[in-house]
């Protein structure tokens, strides 16, 4: 049998001009049990882009040791920011596909249609991009989710779509947009979505922009998420004619004993609050396009506890940028010279 997919019905009839448009985001388990806990850490933790360590050693301690523990720790957590439409990071995925599609109709480009994939779980790239060659789709755009380019993200969505890609019999047109750290537009929302909470209750003492992070080694083998997560904290602060001094741009979510990059969002805000008299703080999380454990958990309830523990007295988190409609319009702008 071919490794290359066929098309049954009249092929050639169904060849048609029109543009999918695949947004993609990392994932969530299906649901907040041990049970999907354990499945969805076993793809993700998989991933050679996610864990760099030599394949049968990994495996050994994967499945000997973390999948025993982490699936009922994780599934806690989950359990705690579950909505009843389900994982925040779905349902704001949802929410901005479908106002993407809205926005396109109103500009006129009713010939693009806007498909949502996970890069972990689902709807799994595979069962969405058969539907886009099933549609007979010519042309793919694609925008990864995170606005910073890493090998972990991007990169492994990279590889998500070409392991499918390389078995379809006739390889559609592909742009992939491999980041967005510096658009304009996207500098904007941010920027607004930060005035806006500034506006409305003051400039705190100290803004954290709070990073997703990754080992420290991916930096000094070349991986630029480092540099283009302080490149979105220059543009912001100069967007909000901050002083850089007020400004931090710290890295949260470690995972394993290894070193990440740092400074580390947890110990700099105890840091804050212990050594520096540090009370009031707000902090963002311009790495993530949509609200989610690291930010929900980590961030709105882990991390205001270490503050607040260390004497700190005014928590505010401002909420990733989701569904705003200047986020969406900041998608639009990224995409449209593709469309
Ligand atoms: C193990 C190494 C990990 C690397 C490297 C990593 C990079 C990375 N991740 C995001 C965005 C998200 N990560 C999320 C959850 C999450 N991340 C890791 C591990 C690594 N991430 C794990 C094990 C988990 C699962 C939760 C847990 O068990 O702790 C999420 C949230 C998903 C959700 O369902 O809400 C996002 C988003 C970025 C941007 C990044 C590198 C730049
Ligand atoms: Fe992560
Ligand atoms: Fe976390």
């Amino acid at each position: 049998m071919s490794r290359f997919t066929a098309v049954t019905e009249e092929p050639h009839k169904r060849f048609h001009k029109k543009t999918a448009v695949l947004l993609t985001n990392l994932g969530s388990p299906d649901a907040p049990t041990a049970k999907a806990l354990r499945t969805y850490l076993a793809e993700f933790l998989s991933d050679p882009r996610i864990v760099e360590i030599p394949r049968v050693l990994w495996k050994i301690i994967l499945h000997g040791i973390i999948l025993r523990i982490r699936p009922k720790r994780s599934a806690k957590l989950y359990a705690g920011i579950w909505t009843e439409q389900g994982s925040p990071l779905l349902v704001y995925s949802k929410k901005q596909q479908a106002k993407l599609a809205s926005l396109l109709a109103e500009k006129g480009l009713d010939h693009a249609e806007v498909f949502l994939a996970m890069r972990y779980g689902n709807p799994s790239m595979k069962s969405v991009l058969e539907d886009i060659r099933e549609k007979g789709y010519q042309k793919i755009v694609v925008l990864p989710l995170y606005p910073q380019y890493s090998g972990s993200t991007t990169g492994s969505t990279f590889d998500a779509i070409s392991r499918e890609l390389i078995n379809w019999r006739w390889v559609p047109e592909l742009h992939f947009i491999n980041g967005y750290q510096d658009n304009p537009h996207y500098i904007d929302a941010l920027a607004t979505s930060i005035k806006e909470d500034l506006d409305k209750h003051g400039m705190p003492e100290k803004l954290v922009l709070s990073y997703h992070g990754t080992p420290k080694f991916f930096l000094e083998k070349g991986d630029p998420y480092y540099c283009f997560c302080q490149m979105t904290t220059r543009l912001v602060v100069e967007k909000l004619g901050l002083n850089k001094n007020d400004v931090i741009t710290t890295f949260q979510s470690r995972f394993g004993k290894a070193e990440w990059l740092k400074p580390y969002t947890d110990e700099t805000l105890e840091k804050l609050a212990k050594e520096d008299g540090i009370k009031n703080i707000a902090i963002a999380s311009p790495a993530f396009s949509s609200d989610c454990l690291e930010t929900l958990e980590e961030l709105e309830e882990e991390n205001r506890e270490v503050f607040e523990h260390a004497g700190g007295e005014h928590y505010r988190y401002i909420p990733a940028l989701n569904d705003r409609d200047d986020h969406i319009e900041a998608f639009y702008q990224i995409i449209k010279q593709y469309l």
